[in-house]
């Protein structure tokens, strides 16, 4: 969901409707004000709400909030935010999001330069959730993936192919096979 945080809206309406089912659904809150989604996924029936480190002045009351609305916590960061930002949450996150495009629209380019902010988070967190964002494919996944990606989201590279269901599994394999090599080397 997109709300104010980038200049490129996507034009979401800020009402969540009642009947709106986000049943196991993770939502990224790019807005500029987490705080005031929580409950309304909630209800509609998210499991995991991710928001922005740079949209909120209280990540640690915003953490609780989310839990007590008995969802998981995801925590953002935009690709011009340091990862030493992050690391004083995350034993209390479920999952990081390295953004690896600036927060907007879908079609931009991998930003390769950060993969070191993944892969100290994998150093530091090695059984902490991460995901990257932005312009991930087959071209990138392995960047991603040898960084320490367990999780990608996937936009572009999959609705442009011929045949989405292989670059799915293309996506999948290599995170789990990256994910696999690290337990065995560990
Ligand atoms: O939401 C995004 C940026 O705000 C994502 O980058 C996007 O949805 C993923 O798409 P793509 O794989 O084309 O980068």
């Amino acid at each position: 969901m997109t709300h104010h945080l980038h200049s490129q809206s996507s034009g979401e309406s800020p009402v969540v409707k009642s009947h709106l089912d986000l049943s196991d659904s993770n939502m990224h809150m790019m807005v500029s004000k987490p705080e005031q989604w929580v409950k309304p996924m909630a209800i509609a029936g998210a499991n995991q709400y991710t928001f922005h480190l740079e949209a909120t002045e209280n990540p640690g009351a915003l953490i609780k909030d989310i839990r007590e609305n008995g969802m998981k916590v995801g925590l953002a960061i935009k690709p011009g935010t340091s990862v030493e930002y992050l690391a004083p949450w995350a034993n209390q996150i479920d999952m990081a999001l390295v953004m690896t495009v600036e927060p907007g629209f879908g079609g931009q380019k991998f930003m390769e330069d950060m993969m070191p902010k993944v892969h100290w988070l994998r150093t530091q967190f090695p059984s902490l959730d991460i995901e990257v964002d932005g312009g991930v494919g087959p071209d990138t996944v392995h960047k991603c993936a040898e960084a320490g990606a367990n999780m990608i989201v996937s936009g572009s590279a999959i609705m442009r192919s011929e045949d989405p269901r292989s670059v799915i599994n293309l996506l999948r394999n290599v995170c789990s096979e990256a994910a696999q090599k690290r337990s065995l080397d560990r």
